[in-house]
């Protein structure tokens, strides 16, 4: 039997609109409620994954290409995912959620507040996803970094933060009825951190938790992501190519910086984003291989009003059948946005911008780690062989946070899962840490 691994769900476009364009409208698709995410998350919790991750973009983007934004709904509008996390543990009751925070919006001491009241609201199943995004850090009126400084802002925040959960020291809470005696305030650290970005004294208004703190989750592949993880993180949500010697080395590195930050090797758990596409015959896996081959104008068009959004660049109105000028994109794109839309090609010169739109409406079989459509069997084949291969600690699955979504994922999944004794069968207490680190 093969071991357990860690399962998570990454509500990858965040508490927007997501399904707009999409079927689901068809049946009332109210985004801006609670009852369609709190369905999906309940569903998560019975399918047994540890935890959601809210994606978070604070920020329409840059001033000139708001309308590429907002236009088809790609890069907005986002409402506040620590708002929706308040509605989604109340819906749960093992389910972690870790919401995004940009450490340059929130003060820590504020932060700390907050993410402490929810931690204790909902059993301690509260997790922060930590970015550093510097753009979108223009509306909360602090200064602007590089992407480095960016990370060591960060770096202090978190330490601010956890001193301040932590400046109760042992014996502070005594809540004795007996004697009505509540607090030993000779016992509240009146704890002072100052650094390059914070100045924040404590001690916390909050009181002390029983079950460990917030789950902490960061994305950031960089080494100064990396480092970042090693030194706080809980999770690490890993974006990588998913082959095996590259899941191998990306974990290394995450367990190379835990221990040279005197953590554990297994403190984090690094957990690869994966986007399978599960259908339910063999025969219906070559189908729809071979029709992503000659994709329709429909998929053509939704992939270039992605990719528009993404970009920050109007593509749409480009001639499909010529290669991209590159000086089309201002200094506001991110390199890592116009690599990813030149995928295999060396440069732009390679190919026509038709070519490189058919290539991301590519799909391969994932039985032959061709790309990411199989029948559920052949996807927990691929799990279970990077459990067995490249010692990996799990998946998370990323999509929308909506039933349909969900259902399409897991329905026939996690009982393939669960009778390979992959996927845990219940939860063992301990809120959101006890979910990642029982295994
Ligand atoms: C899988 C993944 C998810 C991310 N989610 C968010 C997000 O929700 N909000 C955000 O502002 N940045 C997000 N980021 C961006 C990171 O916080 C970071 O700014 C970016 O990856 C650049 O850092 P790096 O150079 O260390 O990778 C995400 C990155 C990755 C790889």
């Amino acid at each position: 039997m093969s071991r357990l691994q860690h399962f998570g769900w990454f509500f990858s476009r965040g508490f927007g609109p997501q399904g707009w364009g999409h079927p689901y409208f068809d049946w009332g698709y109210r985004w801006t409620e609670p009852a369609l995410y709190q369905q999906s998350a309940r569903e998560l919790e019975q399918a047994g994954l540890d935890l959601v991750i809210i994606e978070d973009g604070p920020s329409l983007g840059s001033p000139e290409t708001l309308d590429l934004r907002v236009r088809e709904a790609y890069g907005g509008p986002k409402h506040d995912p620590v708002a929706l996390t308040s509605f989604l543990l109340a819906a749960t009751s093992h389910l972690g959620v870790a919401p995004t925070v940009n450490a340059g919006a929130w003060g820590p001491y504020l932060a700390a507040r907050h993410f402490a009241s929810l931690h204790h609201l909902s059993g301690h199943r509260v997790g922060v996803n930590v970015v550093t995004d510097v753009p979108s850090t223009r509306h909360y009126g602090v200064p602007r970094v590089t992407h480095d400084q960016a990370y060591d802002r960060a770096d202090e925040w978190l330490r601010a933060v956890r001193e301040l959960w932590h400046s109760w020291d042992d014996g502070a809470l005594v809540a004795d009825p007996s004697t009505w005696h509540y607090a030993d305030g000779s016992k509240l650290r009146r704890t002072r951190f100052e650094g390059e970005y914070f100045d924040v004294e404590g001690p916390l208004n909050a009181i002390p938790f029983t079950d460990g703190d917030p789950a902490v989750v960061s994305p950031g592949g960089s080494p100064k992501g990396i480092a970042f993880a090693g030194a706080h993180s809980d999770v690490q949500l890993a974006l990588a190519p998913l082959q095996l010697e590259r899941v191998r080395t990306y974990r290394q590195r995450v367990i190379d910086a835990a221990v040279a930050a005197g953590r554990p090797a297994g403190a984090v758990k690094t957990l690869f984003v994966f986007k399978p596409e599960i259908v339910a015959s063999d025969e219906e896996v070559e189908r729809v291989v071979r029709a992503s081959f000659d994709p329709t104008d429909d998929v053509v068009a939704a992939i270039l009003a992605g990719q528009s959004s993404d970009l920050e660049t109007d593509l749409t109105s480009l001639p499909l059948d010529r290669p991209v000028d590159p000086s089309i994109f201002g200094e506001h794109v991110s390199q890592g946005s116009i690599k990813g839309l030149l995928g295999t090609f060396d440069d732009f010169s390679s190919a026509t911008l038709r070519e490189l739109i058919v290539a991301k409406a590519r799909k391969g079989r994932i039985d032959e780690h061709a790309g990411f459509v199989g029948t559920a069997e052949q996807v927990a084949d691929f799990i279970e062989e990077f459990g067995e291969e490249a010692d990996n600690d799990g998946f998370i699955f990323s999509g929308d946070l909506h039933p349909v979504t969900v259902h399409r994922y897991l329905d026939e999944l996690v009982p393939v899962l669960r009778r390979r004794g992959i996927l845990r069968r219940e939860f063992g207490g301990g809120g959101i840490q006890g979910n990642l680190h029982e295994f």
